[in-house]
């Protein structure tokens, strides 16, 4: 695999989660594979949990690891081609991608949509950049559009947890007082729609995400029909996608929030979040510290998602 930034990259789904599987239980089995390969994982935005799974996916596989928080220490860099640069950006991305290819082997990207201009976002203009420049592998750490390395984890743990072969998984949104990116969302959305399984995304007017993603999903606004018989409860905010409020928060309406009486509708649903969450925001605490909840075995797979993607830059290396 060259490059990891989509559903599409990884292949046949019952052949990665194979992988998936066979990493689980064998985490320290190809330590040779990255030896003298040095992984350099760059931060446009925070993380914890994509900083540290992936580090120790590539410290499993015996990779040297560089991180960079670009906004920290870096200097500040500008990304528009062609303009003079008499401002506060000493350096240009076209000199510095290139200069961090140099140092490393494969690069991870973690760039959020900025909601200034949508085409600019979801052109995805800052990941294919590194793509284009670096003359390395480049995967996507979360990027304007997606997260793929959540999304696999994402499904990784659905097949642990799921009871039936075609589980009901329902994507709900839920009040944020940020506007956050619709990446998380988005992804869930393609890799879901990737699989047999019954798939409903459930949110207030306004709050469609871009079709390309929701593809053959069902879109239910009744939010207790989407509930009702769910296996799986996927929690995400997201901020509006459709002009004229792109970038936007057009509802806090707690009666979002997923709580025990949302959670009664469903088949004893599985509580899912990609984490970071903000608590009796987007999920009640009795829900998140409840029995169903799975979100810290799902933080836990990301080193699992990250580990099959990283072996398999490496066999093509
Ligand atoms: C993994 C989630 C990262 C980010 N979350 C925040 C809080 O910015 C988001 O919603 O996309
Ligand atoms: N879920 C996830 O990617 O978490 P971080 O933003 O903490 O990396």
């Amino acid at each position: 695999m060259r490059n990891f930034t989509s559903v599409q990259d990884i292949g046949d789904l019952s052949l990665a989660l194979e992988k998936a599987m066979f990493v689980k239980e064998h985490p320290y089995a190809d330590q040779e594979m990255g030896k003298n390969k040095t992984l350099l994982m760059i931060f446009f935005n925070s993380s914890l949990r994509t900083r540290l799974s992936t580090q120790k996916a590539a410290l499993n596989l015996g990779m040297n690891v560089i991180v960079l928080d670009i906004n920290q220490g870096a200097w500040k860099l500008e990304t528009e081609k062609g303009v003079i640069m008499d401002g506060d950006k000493p350096e240009h991305i076209l000199e510095a991608i290139p200069v961090m290819g140099s140092y490393c082997d494969i690069i991870g990207v973690r760039s959020f949509a900025q909601f200034e201009n949508k085409e600019y976002d979801y052109n995805e203009v800052i990941l294919n950049q590194f793509i284009h420049y670096s003359r390395r592998p480049v995967f996507s750490m979360e990027a304007a559009t997606r997260h793929p390395l959540q999304s696999f984890a994402d499904l990784i743990t659905i097949e642990e947890f799921k009871k039936k072969e075609r589980p009901k998984v329902v994507l709900t949104w839920a009040p944020h007082p940020k506007p956050l990116p619709q990446a998380v969302s988005n992804s869930f959305a393609e890799w879901m729609n990737a699989t047999d399984y019954e798939f409903v995304i459930t949110h207030p007017e306004g709050y469609e995400l871009d079709e390309k993603f929701v593809g053959n999903a069902t879109v239910e606004y009744d939010r207790e029909k989407a509930y009702k018989g769910a296996d799986f409860i996927y929690a995400k905010n997201w901020a509006a996608y459709k002009d004229p409020n792109y970038g936007k928060i057009l509802s806090t309406d707690r009666s979002w929030t997923v709580d025990s009486a949302k959670m009664a509708l469903t088949d004893n649903a599985y509580f899912m979040h990609c984490l970071p969450v903000r608590r009796n925001m987007i999920v009640s605490d009795e829900v998140i510290d409840g029995s169903q909840s799975i979100v810290i075995p799902e933080a836990a797979n990301r080193v699992v998602s990250a580990q099959v993607v990283l072996k398999e830059i490496l066999k093509d290396l």
